[in-house]
């Protein structure tokens, strides 16, 4: 059976007043939802409030760009010159305090890949929930040439991922599997 699902035009937040009104608790405002056949009904928020500072003035808060979006853009503050196969550090002008069981990762825009030298040099990037300073991307310009980067430029995304942390029990044995210590193409490489 498909249930109706009434979800905020913005963000997907969905507090349910009348005549297709939802209150957006996100964006504290009230949006029109639509109705459609395959989604299911929520009553609850399901997005979390993260605390974001912004330490430089042209610093932007990042964005969803979409309902659907996993990832939002960082923007660089500053114009950045990157010299031949160097790796920088480059600012966004935030700061971030996630909740513990949270990670924000950092990966590369796939349009900055495709068609410019620039890569982001240790993708995914961490950072910890406990971490208070400036969020920083790690940029590599793989040509032998130096590359310009303009202010304002969307240098890569983050997304916020639970994590778990474990409780590491040291023993002599683990158990066996059908792999063993088979990886590495083990299975062939077709
Ligand atoms: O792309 C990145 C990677 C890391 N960081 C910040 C946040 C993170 O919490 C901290 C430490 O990162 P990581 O644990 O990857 O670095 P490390 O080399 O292990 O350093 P540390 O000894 O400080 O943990 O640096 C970023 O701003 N951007």
């Amino acid at each position: 059976m498909k249930i109706p699902y009434y979800y905020c035009v913005n963000c997907a937040q969905a507090e349910i007043l009348t005549n297709h009104k939802v209150y957006c608790k996100l964006k504290s405002q009230v949006n029109t939802y639509d109705v459609g056949i395959n989604y299911q009904k929520v009553t609850e928020c399901p997005v979390y409030n993260v605390r974001i500072k912004k330490i430089h003035p042209d610093a932007q808060i990042p964005q969803y760009a979409t309902n659907g979006s996993s990832g939002f853009d960082f923007y660089t503050v500053e114009e950045i010159v990157i010299q031949p196969k160097e790796t920088k550090l480059i600012k966004t002008g935030l700061q971030i305090a996630l909740p513990i069981g949270y990670e924000l990762q950092i990966r590369p825009r796939s349009g900055l890949s495709l068609k410019t030298p620039l890569r982001v040099a240790n993708t995914p990037g961490t950072v910890d929930a406990d971490y208070r300073g400036e969020i920083c991307i790690l940029v590599w310009n793989t040509e032998d040439k130096p590359i310009t980067i303009e202010k304002g430029t969307r240098i890569a995304q983050g997304v916020i991922c639970k994590i778990e942390q474990v409780n590491f029990i040291e023993t002599d044995e683990l158990d066996d599997t059908d792999r063993g210590d088979g990886g590495f193409g083990s299975t062939g490489v077709k």
